[in-house]
């Protein structure tokens, strides 16, 4: 059974169409990526798969279920972007609460609350209340009230948003370690962690489902991706279009060219390429199989 099915799924807020027609079927497995530009519908796309929303037209099922059916009850959850927690309690006083919403008894949510925030890192604040968090703390703390009671699917809008490098690294890992056990759906727009988080990227534009780019398959495509230290332009890419199976060099920013190359004329591309560099003197930073998930979804 499919985990999320969407058929001709449409919202409109008044006049303005925020989703229009998204037909999708994705499957329990690796984290998923939503991405899109501000106003492209995401947030929208979360409500209604939360049942926050209901559609205007169209469909939407989870597990064959209608979205806010109690049949999802500890299921499904999600950690909105503008997620705030109670001020007026502390920590565990408040997701014991959760749990108990859940049907869990106190004991069982006092326990599972106790199980969420030290997989967040947060059992040491439990007895605190929310205004005495770091912002990163406090998002740790709403993704770990996503997690009570170990739910299939989890919706996270922009879980980093706003995070420094560490504490982002943080909820990365939660979500790599997890993701054996529950799928994460994740909108961001930051691409390079969503490249190494996500299998497939779903693109919405304006409401509407793009292209949905498959990281895996990206790898397999017959790109290189490269990130040289201070090199000139024209011998770096004239030397590798010299080499037989190469069809182009395409320079796509400052130092990063993308090399578009034939896997049967030159299978051994790596070995080639590095050997080139080591004649040449030249430095890489570094080598990425496939195209980057920027230049897949805007070029
Ligand atoms: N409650 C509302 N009333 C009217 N228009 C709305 C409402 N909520 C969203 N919209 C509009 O619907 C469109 C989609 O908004 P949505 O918040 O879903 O986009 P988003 O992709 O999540 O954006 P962002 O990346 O900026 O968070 C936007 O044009 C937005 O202005």
């Amino acid at each position: 059974m499919s985990l999320i099915k969407c058929e001709m799924l449409t919202k409109s807020y008044g006049s303005k169409l925020a989703l229009d027609r998204v037909s999708i079927e994705l499957k329990a497995g690796s984290p998923i990526a939503l991405v899109g530009p501000n106003g492209a519908g995401k947030t929208t796309l979360f409500s209604l798969l939360c049942g926050y929303l209901l559609p205007s037209s169209g469909s939407v099922t989870i597990m064959g279920e209608k979205p806010g059916s109690t049949k999802l009850l500890g299921k499904v959850a999600s950690l909105p972007q503008d997620a705030t927690l109670d001020p007026n309690l502390n920590l565990i006083t408040q997701f014991t609460l959760f749990g108990t919403l859940q049907g869990l008894t106190t004991k069982q949510a006092k326990a599972e609350s106790l199980r969420v925030l030290s997989l967040v890192d947060l059992a040491h604040v439990v007895e605190q209340k929310p205004q005495s968090l770091s912002h990163g703390m406090s998002k740790r703390a709403s993704i770990a009230q996503a997690l009570i009671g170990s739910p299939q699917l989890v919706l996270l809008d922009e879980p980093t948003a706003g995070l420094d490098p560490a504490n982002a690294k943080v909820i990365r890992e939660l979500v790599r370690s997890l993701s054996s056990d529950i799928t994460f759906v994740i909108s961001s727009h930051n691409l390079d962690e969503l490249e190494k988080l996500c299998d497939q990227v779903l693109y919405l534009d304006q409401g509407k489902l793009g292209q949905s780019v498959s990281i895996q398959e990206n790898m397999t495509d017959e790109y290189l991706t490269v990130s040289m230290q201070e090199c000139e332009d024209e011998p770096f890419v004239s030397a590798l279009e010299s080499l037989a199976g190469i069809n182009s060099v395409t320079k796509k920013q400052e130092n990063e060219y993308l090399i578009h190359y034939s896997a049967e004329e030159i299978p051994d591309i790596e070995v080639q390429f590095f050997t080139l560099l080591a004649h040449k003197a030249w430095k890489y930073r570094a080598l990425l199989k496939g195209r980057t998930l920027e230049d897949k979804l805007f070029s």
